[in-house]
């Protein structure tokens, strides 16, 4: 008999928590709709008490994505739990997630509580959730470094005041995987009403060994995961989340369990992931990278012709990598370039799919045969949420190893075009230089890297910037081209247009959505 394991998103929560990433409302939204559609059971939309963006971001995912559990994140007071009740009590099923530590280190140094205190602020916390909802899930933060008997007595206690979910947190991803599946297990034989609530764990990646534990930890008895997609989070992150279902499903012979996600919607979740938060998925990860299905070497080629299983344990189709006949191109019209999107699983409304089309085709001019990862870039640049107050009408570069780069920038406001030109001490340098002369927003550009989306000569390359005014928050900034300065002036306007829009310097909020 199969044991079903529930999947619990972080992504929008503790993935948020690597440092550079910072997701606006629309982005967070985008995500969680993409979450509900993988089939997740939870959603950690956010930690509402943080700030106001948080807080709006929960009550709007709440609101608007339907047939999940939506969980908000409080520490173990009121003040907090109240905030997260106000802002997820819209949701369809709602649930509160109250956590405090229980390990010497953190109650010794950081809480200076004794542990009499830490299990009445538990006990508190965990009744003045359900006095709000039924679904109350309590984690007792550092678990790994705890000792036993005292976390055994704190997960009694908890569930006594009524929780409905215990999490186990290996929250500085000191554990390994035989010791942690007995941590589990003995959890599981000492606390009195354990097999009444779910028993879930929360595994960080400081050692490499999130995915490990955590499927250690199901093996010995969790019916919960907690991870992120691509594994984002604080310092080296969580469980990556396609790693743990994939092993889940790959391995049923050795887990025996099965989990709700619809695994071909895992690739595009990534990549949305990766766009949106602008962490890169290394080429060599497990289930998502580039080469993960990707096969070098002579022998492993032939075997591959011969039998795909030969050196292929999953299928890529199955993780939603597809391979399509349909060849697009320039001569390609609209009816294929939507069935190739909705085979990719973009569904796009008709204005955006006019837009996303229109890209395509100057794309198609300039490159022989366009490919998936050629839409996947155009789509993601398509759907980003960022009100557009500027667009890049056009870029002259004048620059080489003996004259002083200079850059002429054209951009749309409205239905003028402003021009400027710059010197810089490279061509991007100009590029953004002349930008800010236009914008009058003179910005810092803190770091800019690019990948390139596709192969060949005439690859897309996509930037990925950050700027920041005053040396004050950083924006994220995304855009594409075969050119890789107009790819820069695009992000670098991108950026600009985030920072005005996220400072409330837009005079009209109703602005296009790009
Ligand atoms: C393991 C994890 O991932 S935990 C989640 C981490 N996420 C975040 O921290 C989100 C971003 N954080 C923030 O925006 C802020 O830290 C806030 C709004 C949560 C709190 O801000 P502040 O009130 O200014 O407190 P600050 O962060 O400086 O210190 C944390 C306080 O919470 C206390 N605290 C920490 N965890 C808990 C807990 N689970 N329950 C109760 N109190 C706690 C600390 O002891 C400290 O209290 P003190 O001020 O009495 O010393
Ligand atoms: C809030 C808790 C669950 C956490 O993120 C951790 O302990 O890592
Ligand atoms: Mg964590």
């Amino acid at each position: 008999m199969t044991r079903r394991v529930y999947i619990f998103d972080t992504t929008l929560r503790d993935g948020e928590q690597s440092p550079g990433v910072s997701l606006n409302v629309m982005e967070k939204l985008q995500i969680a709709r993409q979450l509900a559609r993988l089939g997740v059971d939870v959603i950690e939309a956010g930690f509402p008490i943080t700030s106001p963006g948080d807080y709006e971001a929960v009550k709007t995912i709440a609101r608007e994505v339907r047939g999940v559990t939506v969980a908000a994140l409080a520490r173990a007071n009121f003040q907090d739990i109240d905030r997260a009740w106000e802002a997820v009590k819209g949701a369809e099923q709602p649930r509160i997630h109250t956590f405090i530590a229980t390990s010497p280190i953190h109650m010794r140094h950081k809480l200076r509580m004794t542990e009499e205190q830490v299990i009445e602020a538990a006990v508190a916390a965990v009744k003045r959730a359900r006095s709000y909802v039924s679904d109350v899930e309590f984690s007792a933060e550092d678990a790994s470094r705890s000792e036993l008997d005292f976390l055994c007595r704190v997960l009694e206690a908890a569930i006594a005041a009524g929780a409905t979910v215990v999490n186990i947190p290996d929250t500085v991803g000191y554990a390994t995987p035989e010791e942690f599946a007995r941590f589990i297990r003995d959890i599981r034989q000492r606390v009195p009403g354990i097999e009444k609530v779910v028993l879930s764990v929360h595994c960080h990646d400081d050692l490499g060994l999130a995915v490990a534990n955590s499927l250690a930890a199901v093996a010995a008895g969790a019916n919960q995961v907690e991870g992120a997609i691509n594994g984002i989070g604080e310092r080296a992150g969580n469980a990556a989340l396609e790693e743990v279902v994939m092993a889940l499903y790959t391995r049923r012979d050795q887990f025996g369990c099965e989990t709700n996600i619809r695994t071909e919607e895992i690739y595009r979740t990534s990549r949305l992931v990766s766009s949106l938060t602008g962490m890169p998925v290394q080429p060599n990860k497990a289930v998502v990278g580039k080469n993960a299905f990707a096969h070098e070497s002579g022998i492993h080629q032939d075997g591959v012709l011969k039998e795909r299983t030969t050196y292929e344990i999953m299928n890529p189709v199955m993780v939603g990598i597809s391979q399509s006949n349909l060849v697009l191109g320039k001569h390609s019209g609209r009816h294929a370039f939507r069935q190739r999107l909705l085979e990719l699983g973009y569904e796009l409304g008709e204005e955006e799919l006019n837009k996303a089309f229109q890209q395509f085709k100057v794309l198609a001019d300039k490159k022989k045969e366009i490919t998936d990862a050629d839409l996947e870039a155009i789509v993601e640049e398509e759907l980003r949420p960022v009100p557009v107050t500027y667009t890049l009408e056009y870029l002259h570069i004048s620059t080489g190893t003996t004259i002083v780069p200079t850059a002429t920038v054209g951009l749309k406001k409205g239905d003028e075009v402003f021009e400027e030109a710059a010197c810089g001490n490279g061509p991007v340098d100009a590029i953004c230089r002349a930008v800010d002369k236009v914008t009058g927003v003179p910005c810092v550009l803190k770091s800019w890297g690019i990948n390139a989306v596709t192969s060949g000569k005439d690859a897309i390359g996509e930037v990925t910037l950050k700027i920041s005014e005053n040396g004050g928050k950083t924006y994220l900034g995304r855009g594409i081209s075969t050119d890789i300065l107009e790819a820069s002036a695009k992000a670098y306007v991108n950026a600009v247009n985030r920072l005005l829009w996220e400072s409330g310097r837009l005079t009209d909020k109703s602005n296009e959505v790009s």
